[in-house]
């Protein structure tokens, strides 16, 4: 994983010139650019990138020959995945005009200023890296393949969106991007985060830090320490868990929650990898991937004023969308058996034997704490269990009065996407829908037993029977 991260940020610089290729080699690595190439001899360019793995080339466009404008075209049409960025003298707007039509990625103009050279080829490099994701990730698609699947264990899930995001997690967890993992409270984003973690292949820990709640001078002298005396009370410098987190991830939950100050602070450090502790003047760099995590609807917050806009579009780089449990009702018998057995371990218990509707009536209530719910739930019933068959009585004291205080839909149209029924129908359900796919269920809960389905209906054999028929 870590060798491919590397393959990834090759730079191979092109120009007769050595003392060219020295300060911009220089300038590339003093940016963290680390892997830089160079070859002053541009006969052997061709052989170079048949042979190595390039991830961007800067090509000088004068030099003996071949020259960049006679490689160009071949490079474009051999490695048409390699960004390409031509250097030119300024007097030469024709062509470079005519370099980017043939599909040159961009252009620097002699003598090149250092900081657009690091700005292009950090954008070249982000280009190439996103374009090979999206191959990556369709090839995953495609074969339904996990390479780490011991990485997301402690996740239970049967559910197509999951193994989805489980593909797409496998693909970004190596490139040290930030991640942002969104989704309702419960759902399951701290999992995910360790998984992130877990398949980095970063040997240093995983630091959590929830920022609910901080003010800002709690959220800096927590994630940056500060220096001795930086406040009455501070006899001592201190590290920040960002320290912690030094060649590890940085877990920052709850980020929908940060005031204006601190999101300004977060911003530097996602950008600059940099940051200040309380009290001191000077930045210290920091090299902690950073996951962030919330449950909070981001879009509504930059609307509302609470929350920026240059961060928000910082954080969307790699962003994980986590469905509610609603949103993945096949996973709920899943983690019911997942969670009997684990509440009863803890208890020291017998697993207990859940009724067959059981699943039935949970997968009907919009469960807004998710699985972090559905745990509470089942713990309080294992807790009351004493043997046999585990009773329904603690899940229908919830879920019924949860569904009684439930306002009522005024129309078909205006269901609420969190209605559990819409959830399952896709619109509010008539009658005779829910009849459907309550005999469905029962049929398929009593496996095609006809006396086991009506009894769990609640109705007659013959009258199931008759409605089976109809
Ligand atoms: N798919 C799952 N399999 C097993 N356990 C799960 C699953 N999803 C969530 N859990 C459990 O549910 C609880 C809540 O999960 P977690 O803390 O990851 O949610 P969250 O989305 O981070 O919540 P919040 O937004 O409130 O911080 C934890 O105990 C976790 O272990």
């Amino acid at each position: 994983m870590t060798q491919m991260n590397s393959l990834r940020k090759q730079v191979l610089l092109v120009d007769d010139e050595e003392r060219i290729l020295t300060t911009s080699r220089l300038c590339l690595q003093g940016s963290g650019i680390d892997d830089v190439r160079t070859l002053s001899d541009s006969s052997k360019v061709l052989q170079y990138l048949a042979e190595e793995p390039v991830a961007v080339l800067v090509l000088d466009l004068h030099m003996p020959s071949p020259s960049g404008m006679e490689l160009l075209p071949k490079i474009i049409h051999d490695h048409p995945h390699i960004p390409v960025i031509i250097v030119t003298a300024d007097d030469e707007i024709e062509t470079v005009v005519e370099c980017v039509k043939t599909g040159a990625f961009d252009y620097l103009v002699k003598p090149v200023d250092s900081r657009r050279l690091v700005t292009c080829v950090g954008k070249a490099l982000e280009m190439r890296n996103l374009s090979r994701e999206l191959s990556d990730l369709t090839q995953r698609l495609l074969t339904d393949r996990l390479d780490h699947p011991e990485a997301f264990t402690a996740i239970v899930t049967g559910n197509k969106k999951m193994r989805a995001i489980f593909q797409y997690i496998e693909m970004v967890a190596v490139t040290r991007q930030p991640i942002l993992i969104t989704g309702e409270t419960g759902a399951g984003k701290e999992l995910i985060a360790r998984a992130i973690h877990d398949l980095s292949g970063c040997s240093g820990e995983y630091v959590a830090l929830n920022a609910a709640g901080l003010d800002d001078n709690m959220f800096s002298d927590t994630l940056f320490g500060h220096k001795k005396g930086a406040y009455t009370g501070a006899d001592q410098s201190r590290d920040g868990l960002i320290t912690r987190a030094s060649g590890g991830t940085l877990f920052l939950d709850e980020i929908g929650d940060l005031n204006e100050l601190s999101q300004v602070k977060l911003l530097r450090l996602l950008q600059e990898q940099e940051y200040y502790p309380v009290g001191s003047d000077f930045a210290k760099k920091s090299n902690a991937r950073i996951v962030m995590a919330t449950n909070r609807d981001l879009q509504g917050l930059i609307a509302a004023g609470k929350f920026r806009n240059d961060l928000y579009y910082r954080l969307c780089g790699h962003r994980i969308h986590l469905p509610s449990l609603r949103e993945r009702l096949d996973d709920i018998p899943l983690l019911l058996d997942h969670f009997l057995g684990l509440v009863a371990e803890r208890l020291n218990k017998k697993k207990p034997t859940p009724p067959p509707e059981l699943a039935v009536l949970l997968s009907l209530y919009h469960f807004p704490g998710n699985v972090r719910e559905l745990e509470a739930l089942i713990f309080d019933a294992v807790v009351r269990h004493t043997s046999g068959i585990l009773s329904m009585e603690s899940f229908r004291a919830v879920i019924g009065d949860e569904r009684l205080m439930a306002p009522p839909p005024t129309s078909a149209d205006s269901v609420k996407d969190d209605d559990p029924l819409a959830a399952i129908f896709g619109h509010f359900p008539t009658v005779d829908e829910i009849e459907e796919y309550m005999i469905k269920e029962a049929m398929q809960l009593s496996g095609g037993n006809l006396g086991g389905a009506s009894k769990l209906l609640g109705m007659g054999r013959q009258t199931l029977n008759k409605r089976l028929k109809g």
